[in-house]
């Protein structure tokens, strides 16, 4: 083929390649297959057109020729753009392979690194950071009541896959607005004083598990054990009682029996993945077999639902009680999807996060034996008589073992860098002193917010846990030099109108577990525990939108 044939084909489709990127600029994909469709369809059809009008044959080598040049003028311009000075995120530092591509920070969510780096980025390029093409992450105080409080922004397409959208509902985590709220209502009825004390029977009764099974360790020849496991065990029943009224067992099993876990932990994983490119899940729908962790979530959420709908409210008042409204406070009663899906969500929203948070806390207080032996007399002293350990009223007594756990959720929150934020369309926004303009996702990542030494000073990075009981701490931005403690930058539990709707029963939760095992126990990292399984086990963490744990191996001694 001449060069001026091979012109009359080349140009034509870099010019068309232009007018995708100007089109797709302003028409963001829905999913992935129409516009995969249109990008293969438009070279083939355009070379079709060209040999009609004398331009070129209409053969396979045109055609990739056409493609290539398409492919290729589209690439170069979104990339040319995205780096340009005309793009709205221009003005803001980040590395250029952010600012070029989704796929970045994609890789990045693949790794489980995102705190990690994130907070790296921060330290590198200041309080705002360009962490993908049309998103920003800020590490700043104010920035928490301007992007989460009132009058702040509501959740972007970040959440879309985390609800199923095959069903007829979103999950809470998932709306905005008055349907929100209206979901919260319900919720934050389910967490009132009251129902909270029925929780308690509830979580009583698998903590008794616990310990039972602990206890049996503790007797054997070999004493250590993964106590993150056991933990997560804990978690999981006690979830599945709240939101089904049952269903797990694996305290009593010893493991994850029908897999479920297992399922649950993949789902929450690949949702965190998917979310950056929340645009490839209506595709995903589309293929048979590749859903297959969503179709067990779905199969799991209607036999659990059923089974709980057949069985009727129990003596004591599960949290399925609440979200069905079975007392009938609603003028609107919820329906069963709705429920279904908080049910299921309430399974994964409430365990890994308190098993992270516990987790945590054990790491921190283990390689620190000084506050280790002050939290155990600190339990002694508040239960002298281990009958009570189950009373959660003098849970106001354990100062210094709540100030372990504000301690131990700043370092290493069970989110470490959760979801966007997203600035509506034709209202850009100032944060933290930077323009945002319409449309960018904002991420405020509490792993780097908690170490930022403007939030927490000094020793940022240092487990300190009488930082949060000394007065002389100052909530403010540092300037004046002194330790500081800016509990409006504690971020474990997000903050505002959306943040954990279970934040007190997961205190309790965690207080009660805690209480009960240092009470009864004498626990130390195991001899053949190696430093990943111990004193690095910090740096096997994976964020995963829930922080993702290895194994711990403990040595436990029951007490005299
Ligand atoms: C230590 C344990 C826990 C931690 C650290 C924690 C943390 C969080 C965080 C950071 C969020 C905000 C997520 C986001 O915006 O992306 C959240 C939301 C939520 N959490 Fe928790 N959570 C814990 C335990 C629980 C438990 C036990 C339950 C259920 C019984 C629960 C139910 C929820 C719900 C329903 C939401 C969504 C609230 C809304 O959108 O209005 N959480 N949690």
């Amino acid at each position: 083929m001449s060069n001026s044939s091979k012109f009359e084909i080349l140009a034509p489709a870099a010019l068309l390649g232009l007018v995708n990127h100007f089109y797709f600029k302003r028409h963001e994909p829905k999913d992935a297959h129409t516009p995969l469709f249109f990008l293969i369809a438009q070279p083939i059809g355009l070379t079709y057109a060209l040999s009609r009008s004398g331009s070129g044959a209409f053969t396979l080598s045109n055609i990739l020729l056409a493609s290539a040049a398409f492919l290729a003028s589209l690439t170069t311009s979104i990339v040319a753009y995205r780096l340009s000075p005309w793009h709205p995120l221009a003005h803001l530092p980040g590395p250029t392979l952010a600012k070029v591509s989704k796929l970045w920070g994609l890789k990045l969510a693949l790794s489980g690194n995102t705190a990690r780096v994130t907070k790296e980025l921060h330290e590198k390029y200041g309080d705002v950071v360009r962490n993908g093409p049309n998103s920003v992450s800020v590490n700043n105080g104010d920035a928490v009541r301007a992007v989460l409080g009132t009058g702040g922004l509501q959740k972007g397409v970040f959440y879309e896959p985390f609800s199923d959208a095959t069903l007829p509902s979103k999950a809470i985590v998932n709306l905005a607005g008055d349907p929100h709220d209206n979901r919260r209502r319900i919720w934050n009825r389910g967490m009132s004083s009251e129902s909270l004390r029925g929780y308690e029977a509830i979580l009583a009764i698998r903590l008794q598990q616990l310990l039972d099974r602990l206890d049996g360790i503790a007797k054997s020849p070999q004493p250590s054990v993964d106590i993150t496991e056991w933990i997560s065990y804990l978690t999981f029943d006690f979830m599945g009682d709240m939101a089904f009224g049952g269903g797990f067992n694996m305290l009593l099993d010893g493991g994850d029996k029908d897999g479920m876990w297992g399922i649950i932990r993949l789902g929450v994983k690949a949702t965190s993945i998917i979310a950056h490119i929340p645009w490839i899940v209506p595709t995903f729908n589309k293929i048979p077999g590749l859903n297959e962790v969503t179709d067990r979530l779905r199969r799991f959420g209607s036999e659990n639902a059923g089974r709980r709908v057949k069985t009727g409210p129990k003596e004591t008042r599960d949290l399925w009680y609440h979200l069905m409204d079975e007392d009938g406070h609603e003028k609107v009663k919820p329906t069963l999807p709705e429920v279904l899906v908080d049910g299921v969500f309430a399974i994964v929203a409430g365990s890994d996060t308190s098993s992270g948070a516990l987790n945590a806390f054990m790491y921190c207080v283990l390689t620190h034996p000084g506050i280790y032996a002050r939290v155990q007399a600190e339990v002694d002293r508040v239960y002298p008589d281990p009958d009570t350990l189950f009373d959660s009223e003098k849970h106001e007594e354990l100062n210094l073992l709540r100030a372990c756990f504000h301690e131990s959720m700043r370092l290493y929150p069970p989110v470490a860098t959760g979801g966007a934020r997203q600035v509506p369309a034709g209202e850009p926004r100032v944060v933290a002193g930077k323009m945002i303009p319409e449309h960018t996702q904002i991420f405020l990542p509490p792993y780097s917010i908690q170490r930022n030494p403007k939030h927490y000073f000094p020793a940022p990075d240092a487990f300190d846990p009488d930082r949060w009981l000394r007065p002389s701490a100052e909530t403010g931005d540092g300037s004046g030099g002194h330790e500081i403690v800016n509990h409006t930058t504690f971020l474990a539990f997000s903050y505002g109108a959306a943040n954990c709707a279970a934040k007190h029963l997961a205190w309790r939760e965690i207080m009660m577990v805690a209480a009960a095992l240092f009470r009864r126990y004498e626990i130390r990292f195991a001899k053949d525990a190696t430093a990943h399984q111990s004193t690095r086990w910090n740096e096997t963490l994976g964020d995963y939108y829930v922080t993702e744990a290895e194994k711990m191996l403990v040595e436990i001694k029951l007490r005299e």
